[in-house]
């Protein structure tokens, strides 16, 4: 798509979204379903590289996609996230004292970093790290923060058989547990529709001439 780092290929409605959404250098966007990544790159653009965008995606390979497409534009300004969209918004309950960059699963970063003994962030259920048989060395730095004991045994089984599939295509991306109310100035939401959509053409065919053609 990218040709010699100079020239990226994007359809028009990438670029008529990126517009009407307006987006300003240095704020803070939310692409809901962001994967191949057209409109955020093209909104990248548009905020000049300023700001943030987090870009979200179901699927692990697309998000790997949306990260290596900004690298090879060389845009700074995007963040990708696999999370459901349905789920991006938290619940009120949740924590509050959370900034943007930290609505995400940092306990799991901390840990694919990690090379030596697990520290993990966790504010409870602090024995259940004791049940497993390594070593783990459970640090409770925050008492605010909250790692779930599902993803404390998830971290845990990582540590002992490899970052697994999530890792399967070169790359590791991160989960996101979604964000709270009023976190982005702007959100764009590029519904997935029947899956049957085409880029639009804006050459026709050969074969489109004819049907379109005078009828003989
Ligand atoms: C129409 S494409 C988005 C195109 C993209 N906005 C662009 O301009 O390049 C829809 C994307 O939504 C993703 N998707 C579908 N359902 C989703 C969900 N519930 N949460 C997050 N992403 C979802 C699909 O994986 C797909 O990549």
């Amino acid at each position: 798509d990218v040709l010699e780092g100079e020239i990226f290929l994007q359809n028009l409605p990438s670029i008529v979204a990126a517009r009407v959404l307006d987006p300003r250098p240095g704020e803070q966007i939310l692409d809901m379903c962001a994967a191949p990544g057209g409109k955020t790159t093209a909104i990248a653009i548009l905020m000049r590289d300023k700001g943030e965008i987090v870009a979200l995606d179901r699927s692990h390979n697309k998000v790997m996609g949306i990260l290596k497409l900004a690298d090879e534009m060389g845009l700074s300004c995007i963040r990708a996230y696999k999370l459901d969209a349905l789920k991006s918004v938290r619940k009120a309950y949740e924590e509050r004292n959370l900034g943007v960059a930290d609505n995400c699963s940092e306990a799991i970063v901390t840990l694919a970093e990690n090379s030596g003994p697990i520290r993990s962030i966790i504010g409870a259920g602090v024995t259940n790290a004791a049940e497993d048989s390594s070593t783990a060395i459970v640090e409770q730095t925050d008492a605010k923060r909250y790692v779930s004991k599902a993803d404390l045994r998830k971290n845990l089984r990582r540590l002992r058989n490899g970052t697994g599939r999530s890792n399967c295509s070169g790359g590791r991306v991160e989960d996101s547990k979604g964000f709270f109310p009023s976190s982005f100035d702007r959100v764009l939401l590029d519904a997935p529709c029947s899956a049957l959509g085409l880029r639009p053409r804006l050459f026709a065919g050969e074969e489109d001439c004819i049907y379109l053609g005078p009828a003989h």
